[in-house]
Parts: structure tokens; C-alpha cells; sequence
């Protein structure tokens, strides 16, 4: 019974101490909990390790149970076998008793009517007592083993009664020595002794009674230990009862609470979770988790629309690698590398780029993640796209940067009230920030300038497109009307209705007298302040829209005479005061609605309007203009200290009911002019068909001579000059074109032509070049050594700047002797600009150089300016010597000529000597040296040199 308890306590005690470990764990899981850093939602939660701890002490409990349980159904089966054995052994030993009392009531003499029977006692077998005392013996020893291992097992007080066993085996002892002693008499064959029999008689009464005794306190013993047992077992089961209370209250039902409130946190957060990752799934802000090396384990659907990339895109790739816009040292992102390396998170804002490239602003926020039970660690990111955002803000630094921009800008509420104005309002319109605000727009700038109409206008506009731009005056806080260039916008709000209106504007003053200038300079002439030949062009453009309908008008075609002698010989700027009075004395002429304009250089184009509709009185009407301006162009100019007379040939050209072309009126204008060049100029000529076809073949010829000098197809002819012998000195080269198609064309068709496009220029240097080659060869013959060449030169290529150089390179280059060389110079050549003249010619008679006025006597001549010439020669004019025969004033000039020509000692040549008649009255003049058809026309070099042999 002892080891029973002390198992039961073992187990007992074991699982007190599992229950103490089970709580003293919970109270470190408790303390772990909250000491380490575990969020509060994981306080209170048992560890797997305690619900196995607990499973475990519950298992072991019940173990225990069972094992002590089947101790005792074993121990109780064993004493149950050894009470039964001793109950029967007990009933034995009353059984022997018994058997005895019958072995010796057989051996007692029987009874005689109460008197003694004297007769011995009938015979009994000694083998049957003595099996009797044999097996009472045996019997007897098994009874004490049984309970003296009884008396050893169970406690005290369910022992047997002390007193029954000893009077029990004090009887017995008393009985089997009685019948052992009786055995051995009756094994001895002796008669036993009555008192043997008497003895052993008595001995069996109390033997029995002992033995029944024995049994009976055996029964009671077994009953005492049977309800003994009862109560041990119901104490057990109380016990039982308790421990697994205990156990039920300690240990299961804290574990099932706790795995309950575990449950229900998990449930709680998992529900929490679900509405994270619901959150996390709806937001519009892209959600990033994070491993620790900054993978991508989980991103939602926004991360996908906000970055391009489809979640298999980005799963497994770095944040940075996916995003990374190439700017490493932008300062949001240094600072969120800094935090993350420093275990903590941060929030800034970055710039990456999106799938497609583009960029994309992303305000981060990154934070750590701490370990979860798997030991893990890694990132989460929250980012919202704040491209516009950041777009939206730039472009607010840009409105605020435009807002103080060089444009005045003034901002209204929808009743056009100022609210803020810029510091370029205040420059421009005078009034400061706080004299503008509060004030209506229109009422502060209004100059008066624009009617209601358009005003009503400009609103309709507005109202209708939200916008109006144009040009308005306006007024200054001082009163000063200026132009502006007005932008104007409204700006609504989400309904449309319209709350603000934002006006832009610039102060055009400028740009309107710079378009003013530009306007005149594209459409006016800078000198003469007409209209220049584009806004001709425009007018006669205007004229010719109206067509059929429009009233008679005429062109005119003005050209000065001899306005190019004036330009070369005073200067430009005489030229330039010249023209300017020629301006206005052509307005003067005309009405208002008539354009007079400037073609360029000294041609003007006069547009007469509205003459009478009848073509012949229109001529007329043009006629009589075009006289009032010749006649007025005529009179002699003042410019400066010099009078200048200068006259003008008119073309005219009507127009015809817009039937021409522009440029075919003033072509016809133009050939107008030009006939009336031809006939004699200071005249007015209509435009002539006839004349059309001379200006078409100028044209050609033009063109032509452009190509002449290039292609080789000029040449020089010599005409000898003979002296009174008629003996050659010299000869004067004549320049010839040979046209491919033409043969040889005169001087007389091209020279003019030449000098008016200035291809005079390079074909005079070329004359001067080969005749100075030519006198260089003829230096070499003792023939022609002496021979004097004779050049004619232009008055453009003598006003060169550079002439004076150009004939002493020429002369230079080509070795030819000055002296030998000759330059004509014509008599209105050297009259015009005449220091000039003066200058040239004194610089090139200084190289040698001789010089021979042609056509003498033509011009102005007069003694004046031939003292101050450096001359050698005067050559009378072939028209002179031509009459001079037939006409008396011609041969006085002739005469005169010569006579000046001795006075003032020079030469003098006669040239067009064509008659020995005309020789006799030159020679007889004082003239000795000739140059005419008589002596050799103009010719070749090769037909000269064997003209010169035959003759010399
Ligand atoms: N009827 C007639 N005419 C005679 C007679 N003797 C000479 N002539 C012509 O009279 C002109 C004389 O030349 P010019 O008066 O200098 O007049 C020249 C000259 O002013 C100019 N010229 C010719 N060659 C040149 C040149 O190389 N340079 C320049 N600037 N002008 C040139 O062309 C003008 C005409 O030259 P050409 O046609 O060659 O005409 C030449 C010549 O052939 C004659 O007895 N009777």
C-alpha cells in the first residue's frame, strides 16, 4: 500500500511540477513578449512549445492514472487470492477440528443411561488422525505464512485481531498436541488413556470454537478490508477527480483559452490583414514589399499602373534596378540609401522612370520590416506618383516667374475688378499695385479712343471663346495714350462660369514707330520720302483690281536728262538735294489721289487717277500733266551754291480698263521715256509699238555685249593721223565688236549702251591695255617708234577713283612709252566736276601721258577752262569740218578753234577730213594735222601697218 501512495505522490508531485513549469514558461512567453519588442497583438499567446508542454503533462497525468490504477487492480487481485486462501484455510482448520472431534468421539466409550461405561473404546485408525494432523499441520503453516505476509503488507489497524489469532493458535496448539499424543498412544497399541481421549476432547471444543472464531474474524477482516478498499478506490476516484480538475483548470483550460484568445487574435488579424491587403490591393499609391537585399516580393496593382510593369515584371527585380532613372546623386534618394543603411526608414521624393521611359516623380516612404517567425527580414514601400504634383508646382514657379516677366499682366475677378497686377503693369501703365486693385480695368485704362462697338465686340469674343487678342490704346496715369497688344483670357471654374480673366499685355509704342519705319522703308524712298516702286507696284496693283470699272488713269515715266553728269561731276550729295527737289516740285504738280513715286536713281513714276473717261480727253488730260512737269523740271535748280539746269523725258503710258499686266505698263511707260530719250529728250512721248521692238533689240544687245569682252570678240581699228604732209603720226584706236551673228558692229551701236550698264568700265581698261600693247611693239620698228596712239576715253571710266593707278599700271605692265599715248577726252567730260578733271589730268601728264579734247567745239568751250587744262591737242569735230565748206558759222567756228588752239598753244587736229577742198581751207586755217576718210578709215592692225608702209 506504501509504494502506492508513493507512486501516486511521485506522479502527483511530477505533475505539479509540469503544471509549475507550464505556467512559469507562459510567464517568460508573457515577458518575451512584451520585453523584445513583440507588437502587443502577440501578448498573452502561447508558444507551440507550451500547447505540447501541456498536451504532454495531460498525457502524462492520465499515464500515471492508468498505471497506478492497474498497481492496484494487481495488488488487490493478489490480496483478494491470499484472502481467500486464508479464509479457506481458516475454514480448514475448523474442518480439521472438527475431524478430530469425530476421530475422538469415536475413540470415547459410548454412554450408559448416564452411568460410566466401563467398556473400552472402539478401535480407530491412527493413519486417519494422524492425515488429519498432517494436513491440520500443513494447513496450519500456510494460514500463519498468509497472515503473517498480511500482517506484514497491510497497515495495522487492518490487521487481524491479535487476541483471536493467539487464542485460535493456542487452541490449535493445545489440540494437535492432544492428538499427537493420543496418535502416538494409538501407534503404540495402547489402550488410550481416558484422560488422553478426555483431553483430547476438550481440546477440540476450543480448537473449534477458535477456528470458527478465526474464519469468522477472517470474514469480518476481508469485509473490513473490502469496504476498506471502497473507500480507498472512491478516494482515488475523488482524487482522480481533483487532479484531473486540476489539470483541467491549470493546464487545459488555460491552454484552450489561450489557444481560444490565439484563435480569435489570429482570426482578428487576420481580418486585419485582409483589410490591409485590401487597402494595400485599392489604393491608389503603389505598395512595394521587399526582401532584405530590396527584391520585390509582393506588389500591388497600383505599383503596375503606376510604373508600367505587370507584377511578373517586377517580382524578383531590386526597386532601384526596375526604376532607376540614372540620377544617383539626386538628394531623395541619397537620403533614403542613408536611412535604409542605418536600419531605420525615411520618406522622400524621388525621380524614376517608368516602364516606357517617361519620368516619374514617386513620393516614397520606406520602412523596414522587422523579423517574423521564419527569421526574415526585408522592406515595405508606400509611394504615391507626384509627376503632376511636381509638374503642377514647376509649372507654378513658372507662372510665378512669367507673372514678373517683361509683359504687364493684371488679373480681374469675373466683374473685371483688379485683384493683382505685376510690377510690368506698374512700369507700363504708371499706376502702382495698390492705386490698381480694387479698381475696375476698363475704367482705369480706357483712353476714349475706341468706340462702344468695339468694346461690345471684344466681349462677344470673349464670351463666346474665352479669349481676345488685338490692339488697343490705352491710357497712362499721366494722361499719355499708348498702343498695346492685349491678351486676354478667361478663366473658369468647374461649371464654366467664368471667375477670373488674366490680361496680358505689352507696350507696342516702339514696335509700332519701328513698324512705322519698316512699313516706310519697305514702301517709301528713304531720300525723296515718295513711295518707292513697291508701293507703286501695290497702287498700280490696286488700280488694275478694279478692272473694267475703274476711271481713266496714266503712267508716267520720268527720267532726269542729265542728272548723271551732275551725280559724277558734284558728288552724290548734290545729286541726292537735286532729287529731293525734283520730289517735290512732281508733287507739286499732281493731286493728292495721284502717286508720285521713286523708281531708283534719277527716274520717277507718276500714277495720274481719275482722269476723264473719254480716252482721247484722258490722253489729253495726261499730256497736259505730264507738260506741267517737264515745264517744271525744267527750271533751273539752286543746290547748294550751284545752279543746276536739268531736264526731264517723260513716257506715257494709259492704262486701259486693267487689260495689262503691272509689269507690262510700266515696260511700256519705260519705252515711252526711252523714245522720248531718242527725240531729243526734254520732251514727252505715249508709248509707241514701234519703240517696244527698239528696247526689245537694246535688250538682246545687252545681253550680248556682257558676253563680248569675255568671248573675245572686241577689237581695235587704227585710222591714221597724218600731219600737213599727209604723212602718218599716230593713228586713233576705234573700238569694234565683232558680233557672231551681227558681223561688225560700230561703236556708235554699243559705246552708249556700254557706258549706261558700265561695261564701259572693263572695256575701256581693255582698250587702254591693247593700245598701249601696241605702242609697245611699234617702239621696237624704227618705223612706228615715233607713232602717236590716240585713246578715247569715257567720262564714267575717267571718274574711277583709281583711274590715274590704272593708267600707270597699264602703262607699267605693258612697257608702252606715255609720251606715245594719247587720251581723248570729250569737252562735256572735262567741264563736268572740273578740279576733279584738273587733279587726274595733272597726275597723268605727269607720266607723260598727252591729252586731245574731242569733238571740240560741240560743247561749252571756253577759254576759262581750257588756261587751266593740261592739254596738248584740240580736235575740231567732224561736224564742224563736215559744213565748214557750206557753212559760214561752222567754218568760223572752225577757224575760231584753230586760232585758240595757237593763242593757248596746243595742237589741233582736224578729224572727218574727208576732202583735199577740206585740207586746203584747214591748211589755210592754221590746221595741219588731219584724221579722215581721206587719209584711211578706221582699220585693222595687219591693213594699218601696210597702210603706214606705203605711205611712209
Ligand atoms: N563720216 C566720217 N567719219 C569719220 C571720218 N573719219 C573718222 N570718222 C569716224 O569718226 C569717229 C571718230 O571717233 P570719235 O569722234 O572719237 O567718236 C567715237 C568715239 O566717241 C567712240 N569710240 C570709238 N572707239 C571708242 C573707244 O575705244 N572708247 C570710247 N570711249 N569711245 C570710243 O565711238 C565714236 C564713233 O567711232 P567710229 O564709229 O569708229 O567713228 C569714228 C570714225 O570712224 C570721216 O572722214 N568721215
Amino acid at each position: 500500500m506504501a509504494a502506492g501512495w508513493l507512486m501516486a505522490m511521485a506522479v502527483g508531485g511530477g505533475l505539479l511540477l509540469g503544471l509549475l513549469l507550464f505556467r512559469a514558461l507562459r510567464q517568460r512567453a508573457r515577458r518575451r513578449g512584451t520585453g523584445h519588442g513583440r507588437p502587443e497583438r502577440f501578448e498573452g499567446v502561447i508558444s507551440h512549445r507550451q500547447v505540447r508542454m501541456a498536451i504532454y503533462l495531460v498525457l502524462l497525468a492520465a499515464g500515471g492514472h492508468a498505471l497506478l490504477l492497474a498497481w492496484q487492480a494487481e495488488s488487490s487481485l493478489e490480496r483478494y487470492g491470499a484472502e481467500a486462501e486464508a479464509a479457506n484455510l481458516a475454514g480448514r482448520q475448523r474442518m480439521h477440528s472438527q475431524r478430530i472431534g469425530r476421530i475422538v468421539s469415536l475413540l470415547a466409550p459410548p454412554e450408559q443411561d448416564g452411568a460410566p461405561d466401563p467398556a473400552p473404546a472402539r478401535a480407530v485408525d491412527p493413519a486417519a488422525l494422524a492425515e488429519v494432523l498432517a494436513q491440520a499441520k500443513r494447513d496450519t503453516a500456510a494460514l500463519k505464512t498468509l497472515l503473517h505476509a498480511a500482517a506484514m503488507r497491510e497497515p495495522a489497524e487492518q490487521a487481524l485481531d491479535a487476541t483471536v489469532l493467539a487464542r485460535w493458535d493456542q487452541a490449535r496448539t493445545q489440540l494437535l498436541r492432544e492428538a499427537e499424543a493420543l496418535l502416538a498412544a494409538l501407534r503404540a497399541g495402547t489402550p488410550a488413556a481416558r484422560q488422553r481421549i478426555e483431553g483430547l476432547q476438550q481440546a477440540v471444543e476450543p480448537a473449534l470454537a477458535a477456528a470458527e472464531q478465526l474464519v469468522a474474524t477472517i470474514d469480518a477482516t476481508i469485509q473490513a478490508r473490502r469496504r476498506s478498499e471502497v473507500i480507498r478506490s472512491r478516494l482515488w476516484a475523488g482524487a482522480t477527480a481533483v487532479l484531473l480538475l486540476a489539470m483541467a483548470l491549470l493546464v487545459a483550460e488555460p491552454t484552450a483559452r489561450a489557444v481560444k484568445a490565439q484563435y480569435l487574435q489570429i482570426a482578428a488579424q487576420t481580418r486585419e490583414l485582409e483589410r490591409l491587403a485590401l487597402v494595400a490591393e485599392l489604393t491608389q499609391n503603389a505598395v512595394m514589399i521587399t526582401d532584405g537585399r530590396f527584391r520585390m516580393v509582393w506588389v500591388n496593382e497600383a505599383f503596375c499602373q503606376i510604373t508600367g510593369y505587370a507584377q511578373g515584371e517586377a517580382l524578383g527585380r531590386s526597386l532601384s534596378g526596375l526604376l532607376h532613372c540614372g540620377a544617383e546623386q539626386q538628394p531623395g534618394l541619397v537620403r533614403i540609401q542613408q536611412a535604409i543603411a542605418s536600419g531605420s526608414g525615411a520618406r522622400s521624393q524621388v525621380l524614376n522612370r517608368r516602364k516606357d521611359g517617361s519620368a516619374l516623380w514617386l513620393d516614397i516612404d520606406v520602412q523596414p520590416l522587422r523579423e517574423d517567425t521564419d527569421g526574415r527580414s526585408g522592406f515595405v514601400a508606400v509611394a504615391a506618383d507626384i509627376t503632376e504634383r511636381r509638374r503642377a508646382q514647376a509649372d507654378l514657379r513658372i507662372a510665378a516667374i512669367a507673372f514678373d516677366s517683361l509683359e504687364a499682366i493684371a488679373i480681374t475677378n469675373a466683374e473685371q475688378v483688379i485683384l493683382r497686377v505685376n510690377a510690368a503693369f506698374t512700369r507700363i501703365t504708371g499706376y502702382s499695385a495698390a492705386e490698381a486693385h480694387g479698381q475696375v480695368v476698363g475704367r482705369l485704362l480706357r483712353s476714349g479712343r475706341h468706340g462702344n462697338d468695339f468694346y461690345e465686340a471684344m466681349w462677344r469674343q470673349l464670351k463666346a471663346r474665352r479669349h481676345w487678342q488685338g490692339e488697343v490704346w490705352n491710357r497712362r496715369k499721366d494722361g499719355q495714350v499708348y498702343p498695346e497688344w492685349l491678351s486676354i483670357t478667361a478663366v473658369t471654374d468647374d461649371d464654366g462660369a467664368v471667375v477670373n480673366y488674366v490680361a496680358v499685355f505689352t507696350d507696342i509704342t516702339q514696335k509700332k514707330l519701328a513698324d512705322e519705319t519698316i512699313h516706310n522703308l519697305a514702301f517709301y524712298d528713304a531720300l525723296t520720302e515718295l513711295p518707292n516702286r513697291r508701293l507703286m507696284r501695290d497702287r498700280l496693283d490696286q488700280l488694275q483690281a478694279a478692272g473694267p470699272r475703274q476711271q481713266a488713269a496714266a503712267v508716267l515715266f520720268i527720267d532726269l536728262d542729265n542728272f548723271k553728269e551732275l551725280n559724277d561731276s558734284r558728288g552724290h550729295d548734290v545729286g541726292d538735294a537735286l532729287l529731293i527737289e525734283v520730289a517735290r516740285r512732281l508733287r507739286a504738280c499732281v493731286r493728292v489721289h495721284d502717286t508720285v513715286s521713286r523708281q531708283g536713281g534719277d527716274e520717277f513714276v507718276v500714277i495720274l487717277c481719275n482722269l476723264h473717261p473719254a480716252p482721247s480727253q484722258a490722253g489729253a488730260d495726261a499730256q497736259a500733266v505730264a507738260e506741267k512737269i517737264r515745264a517744271a523740271l525744267s527750271l533751273p535748280y539752286q543746290v547748294g551754291s550751284i545752279e543746276w539746269h536739268c531736264t526731264a523725258s517723260i513716257g506715257i503710258c494709259m492704262l486701259e480698263g486693267g487689260a495689262q499686266p503691272v509689269d507690262e505698263i510700266l515696260k511700256r511707260a519705260d519705252i515711252a521715256m526711252y523714245e522720248a530719250k531718242r527725240a531729243g529728250r526734254n520732251v514727252t512721248r505715249f508709248y509707241d509699238p514701234a519703240t517696244h521692238a527698239a528696247i526689245q533689240e537694246r535688250i538682246a544687245l545687252e545681253a550680248d555685249l556682257r558676253q563680248a569682252l569675255a568671248g573675245g570678240q572686241l577689237l581695235l581699228h587704227f585710222q591714221p593721223q597724218v600731219d600737213a604732209q599727209g604723212r602718218p603720226t599716230g593713228a586713233e584706236a576705234l573700238l569694234r565688236w565683232r558680233h557672231p551673228a551681227r558681223g561688225l558692229v560700230p561703236p556708235g551701236q554699243f559705246i552708249a549702251l556700254a557706258e549706261e550698264t558700265d561695261l564701259i568700265l572693263p572695256i575701256g581698261q581693255w582698250v587702254l591695255e591693247e593700245a598701249c600693247s601696241q605702242l609697245r611693239r611699234w617702239s621696237e620698228a624704227p618705223a612706228t617708234r615715233e607713232l602717236q596712239l590716240a585713246v578715247n576715253v569715257s567720262a564714267r571710266q575717267f571718274r574711277q577713283a583709281d583711274f590715274v593707278e590704272q593708267v600707270r599700271q597699264t602703262l607699267r605692265e605693258s612697257g608702252a612709252s606715255p609720251q606715245r599715248l594719247k587720251l581723248e577726252l570729250t569737252e562735256s567730260l572735262v567741264l563736268v566736276n572740273l578740279e576733279d578733271t584738273l587733279a587726274k589730268m595733272q597726275a597723268i601728264r605727269a607720266l607723260g601721258v598727252r591729252f586731245a579734247i574731242d569733238d571740240f567745239g560741240t560743247g561749252q568751250s571756253s577759254l576759262a577752262y581750257l588756261t587751266r587744262l593740261t592739254l596738248d591737242q584740240l580736235k575740231i569735230d567732224q561736224a564742224f569740218v563736215a559744213s565748214m565748206l557750206t557753212s559760214h558759222t561752222d567754218a568760223v567756228i572752225v577757224q575760231t578753234v584753230i586760232g585758240m588752239a595757237h593763242s593757248l598753244g596746243l595742237d589741233v587736229i582736224a578729224e572727218g577730213v574727208e576732202t583735199a577742198a577740206q585740207v586746203d581751207f584747214l591748211q589755210s586755217s592754221g590746221c595741219h594735222a588731219y584724221q579722215g576718210y581721206l587719209f584711211g578709215k578706221p582699220m585693222p592692225i595687219g591693213q594699218f601697218e601696210r597702210h603706214l608702209g606705203c605711205t611712209v
